[in-house]
């Protein structure tokens, strides 16, 4: 029997299509459904010991980013944005506490979870979130990485959404060895999402909200042509030539998740979308020096976006005021500071 993919797969056949057009999200692995349960090691859930469907079924946003701070910051604030009501007497809970891996919060249909540093603890997250995503049924659910990144010619507090995210060889790909063979997949992410994400940045921001080429490495000071790690064995005139080489072919900011966020959201045929703020302009320098309140302020920035993109789905659906009662408002950053320090007075 074949096993392929999602509702919303660019890569699927008609037939395949029609197949499953019901937009829950498909394996491309058999052995899943023939075993008895299956572990979300990494998340402390179980197909057997949780019901996924009941817990999860209702997800139609994923939100992801490094730090579990920034992932809490994110589910009080968007708590806030599309007026979701907790039960009386209950708080926000870590749902995956027990994993001591990875931090997840759920606000009705919006997930947010963290996904630690580097491809490898992204890579991990995604299997799981994906199958997450397959046992609890969940329909055409999204996903969207919410970053911080380096900019290429870009001032620091400058939100980026990703056009293309290529390897450290500039390749729209993510390369996996696997059984010690190397194979890419493609690092696609949705354009008309990107698109759609970028006309909500409004003329009132005062910051810009660009998209262009992310490049992806797996490291944050020699891989990212900083000369400030421990081992530096290029010069500055080297490093200054790469990075205008990477300015040349388009890429406006460097971090280390896309590629593999991209490739394994597109080959599970999932509509995918990173939304970056950069911390500081590369080409001036490699220390992160801004200060706590400003980089705070500024990692607010890309959450704000996607605040605004998941209220005008669920509106557009008719569920912001069915789901929850009213219709909140679009909140400004004065307004997240102050979600933020509510959400800090909790812990
Ligand atoms: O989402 P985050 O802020 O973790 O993304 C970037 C890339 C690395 O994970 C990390 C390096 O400081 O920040
Ligand atoms: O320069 C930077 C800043 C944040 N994250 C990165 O990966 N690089």
């Amino acid at each position: 029997m074949s096993l392929l993919l999602t509702g919303n797969s660019a890569s699927l056949s008609e037939e395949e299509l029609d197949e499953y057009s019901d937009g829950t999200v498909k394996l491309r692995n058999s052995n899943i459904e023939l075993m008895d349960q299956d572990i979300l090691y990494h998340l402390a859930l179980g197909s057997e010991s949780h019901d996924l469907q009941e817990m999860f079924g209702d997800v139609k946003f994923v939100c992801m980013g490094g730090t579990p701070k920034r992932m809490e910051n994110f589910a009080h604030f968007i708590m806030n944005e599309i007026g979701y009501k907790l039960p009386a007497g209950t708080q926000l809970q870590d749902i995956s506490a027990y994993s001591y891996r990875y931090s997840m919060y759920k606000v009705g249909p919006v997930l947010c979870v963290s996904h630690g540093m580097g491809t490898p603890s992204v890579s991990i997250l995604m299997h799981e979130m994906i199958k997450l995503m397959y046992h609890a049924k969940c329909k055409d659910p999204v996903f969207i990485r919410i970053g911080t990144c380096g900019g290429i010619g870009v001032d620091g507090g400058t939100v980026i959404i990703t056009e293309d995210a290529l390897d450290g060889q500039l390749r729209n790909s993510h390369e996996f060895t696997i059984l010690g063979k190397t194979i890419h997949r493609p690092a696609k992410l949705d354009k008309k999402l990107a698109r759609e994400l970028k006309s909500l940045a409004s003329p009132d921001d005062p910051y810009d909200t660009i998209i262009g080429k992310t490049l992806c490495t797996n490291d944050f000071y020699e891989g990212q042509g900083r000369l400030d790690g421990a081992f530096c064995d290029f010069s500055e005139n080297e490093k200054m030539d790469y990075l205008e080489k990477l300015r040349e072919n388009g890429v406006v900011n460097i971090e280390m998740e896309s590629t593999i966020f991209a490739a394994l959201t597109h080959h599970a045929g999932i509509k995918a979308a990173v939304v970056c703020v950069a911390l500081l302009n590369r080409l001036n320098g490699d220390q992160v020096n801004a200060p706590k309140e400003v980089m705070n302020e500024w990692q607010a920035r890309p959450q704000i976006l996607v605040s605004r993109y998941i209220r005008k789905v669920l509106t557009h659906n008719g569920q912001l005021k069915s789901l929850f009662g009213h219709q909140g408002s679009i909140k400004s950053p004065r307004r997240f500071k102050l979600v933020q320090q509510e959400s800090q007075a909790h812990e």
